[in-house]
This record gives C-alpha cells, structure tokens and sequence, in this order.
C-alpha cells in the first residue's frame, strides 16, 4: 500500500460541518531524552490516561458523507493509525476530535467526557492536542519560546502579573522554562532551543511542534501526518519519539499518515476508512491483509475486467 500524501488543508474553523460548503482554516531522536511524567506541580499530569470512544460518527458536508457512523476505540497509552486512501474522511475525523468541525451525530467520549460539541480550546483543556499537516510554528520566535506558547494554557500568573515582572510571574515562567527545556531533551532538540524555528531542518521543525504539542502536557496527542515530507532518517528519528511518547509518557496517540512503514512499525491498531466509512480495523498485519482494504487501495481488478469487457 502506498497511497500518495496528496492533502488538502481544508476546514471550517468555525464548528458545524454541516452548515459550510469549504473554507480553508488549519488555523531526533534514536536515543529519546528521558522526561519525567509527573508534571510541574500547577500543571495537569499526564498519568490517568481514559480511552478515546468513538461511537457512530457522522459528518455530512452539504450532500456529501464524508463520516458514516465510524467506530472505534483508542486504549489508553496506545498508538492507533486512521488510514484510508485520498479522500477517505481521516482529517475531517481529526478535525471532529479536535472540535474544528461539528459532528453531524455520534458520539466521541474521553473517558466519562463528551468531546462532541465542545470547542477546539475546551477539549485542549481537557488534555488533547494536535499537530497540523502542515507547519504551524513562529518561524522567527526561538524554539524556546515556540515551546513556551505551548503552555500558555497552563500558565496561572495574570497578564498583569507578567507584564509588571511580579517575583510570582518570574519564578512561573522559569519553572515552564525548565520544562520547556526537558521536552526538548525527550525531543532530541534541546541544543536548538536558542535557534529560531523556521532556520532548523524541515523535519526538526516538525519534532519542534511535537514538542509544543507535548508542552500542553496532554493526555491524548492526534498527529496529522507527522512524518510527511521527512527524509528517511527525519521518519527514523520521528518514529522513535513517538513510541517513546506512548512507551514512556503513557500518553495515548492518534495518527493519521500516509507512510505505511510508519504506520505497521508504530501502530497497535488501526483503522481502515474509505469513502467515510470503517472499513477495517484490527492490528495493523491483519489490517494490512484485509481484503477490502487491498481494494481501497489498489481498486478492485475484478470490477476493471468487468467494466472493460
Ligand atoms: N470543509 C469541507 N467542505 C466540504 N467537503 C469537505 C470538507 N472537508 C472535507 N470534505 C470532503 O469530505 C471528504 C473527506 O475528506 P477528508 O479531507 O476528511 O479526507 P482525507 O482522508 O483526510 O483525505 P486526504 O488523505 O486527501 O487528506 C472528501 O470528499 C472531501 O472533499
């Protein structure tokens, strides 16, 4: 299976997928750096991680399907892949997750939470964060700094008390510093934290939004095609941090990728879309031998013979 990553950056920021035609809104390391799970004391931890539970999922956008009643569940500290050709509903499932897009009907529940309904900045709160296809980094902020605005959430001291330089608003600052600079070591980044983000190679720009992501302190990380784009040793190193996020934070992962090696080598489960519906979903060798998922991917010669005889 070698599906191209041809992707659009479409969404509707603004909520219901129903009511929008399209707008567009998307508004290393071998050897991981250890990091110390229990968070700052002011800051959510990390441990406690419930499972993700999708139920029925529907999107309709006008009169296209583009999520059929989609199920499926995501262990706690677990890598499970969405894949599924051009096409198929894995961002629009993404953007459900993460409350840029309005689910038609069905449910997604974070442990005893409702994500369905709530906007992108409550369920952040509820400790899930996301990367983007594409880069989203300051390119003239420092990597230090980009990591910082990854914490802004977290942050107690008032606008005031920051700008005034209160003693209470420094000593915050310098213990998100110090954590900022532990989940650049867990990255492998931690000697570009003076560098600004945009000279750093493409794919430690993307290691660099991991990092921010992961500054949220979150329970639940969904990466959106982390590896596209990367040469092989970008996808090698990202890979290892990735497993190291789950295997060693806990933390549970929903990848949508295009780079099939990625997804077997990673992902303890997956499942297969096509045309908005589920049309697999297992362990990655079962899925990858799936015949209705051979089908999605290579067509149906069968149907071919068919329509040229
Ligand atoms: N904002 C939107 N408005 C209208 N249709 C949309 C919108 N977003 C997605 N779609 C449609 O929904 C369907 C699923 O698209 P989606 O982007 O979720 O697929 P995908 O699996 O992520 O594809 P790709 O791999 O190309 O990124 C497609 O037919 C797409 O054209």
């Amino acid at each position: 299976m070698a599906p191209t990553a041809d992707n659009h950056g479409s969404a509707d920021d603004h909520g219901s997928a129903d009511d929008h035609g399209s707008a567009d809104s998307h508004g290393g390391a071998d050897r991981t750096g250890t990091l110390d799970t229990a968070a700052p004391a002011d800051t959510p931890g990390s441990t406690g991680v419930p499972a993700l539970t999708v139920r029925e999922l529907t999107v309709r956008f006008a009169g296209l399907t583009a999520l059929d009643a989609v199920d499926f569940t995501v262990r706690p500290a677990s890598v499970h892949a969405v894949i599924g050709p051009n096409g198929a509903g894995k961002s629009t499932c993404f953007n459900v997750l993460s409350g840029v897009y309005r689910a038609t009907s069905g449910s997604v529940r974070f442990g005893e939470r409702e994500l369905t309904g709530l906007p992108p900045h409550r369920i952040a709160a509820l400790g899930v964060a996301r990367t983007f296809q594409n880069l989203a980094l300051p390119p003239r902020a420092t990597v230090a700094d980009s990591l910082l605005l990854g914490r802004h959430s977290l942050t107690r001291s008032g606008f005031v008390a920051a700008g005034l330089r209160l003693p209470s608003a420094i000593r915050e600052e310098a213990r998100h510093r110090e954590r900022v600079r532990e989940i650049a070591a867990f990255v492998g980044l931690e000697r570009q934290l003076d560098q600004p983000a945009g000279s750093l190679p493409y794919g430690q720009q993307k290691l660099a939004e991991l990092a921010r992501a992961l500054c949220m302190e979150p329970k639940l990380l969904l990466l959106d095609e982390p590896v596209a784009g990367m040469t092989a040793d970008e996808r090698r190193r990202t890979s290892a941090v990735i497993a190291g996020v789950r295997d060693s934070l806990g933390i549970s992962i929903v990848l949508v990728e295009h780079d099939m090696g990625v997804v077997m080598r990673l992902a303890d489960s997956v499942t297969v879309l096509d045309f908005g519906r589920r049309i697999a979903d297992g362990a990655p060798t079962d899925v990858q031998n799936d015949p209705a998922v051979v089908r999605a991917y290579l067509g149906d010669p069968g149907n071919d013979e068919e329509a040229t005889s």
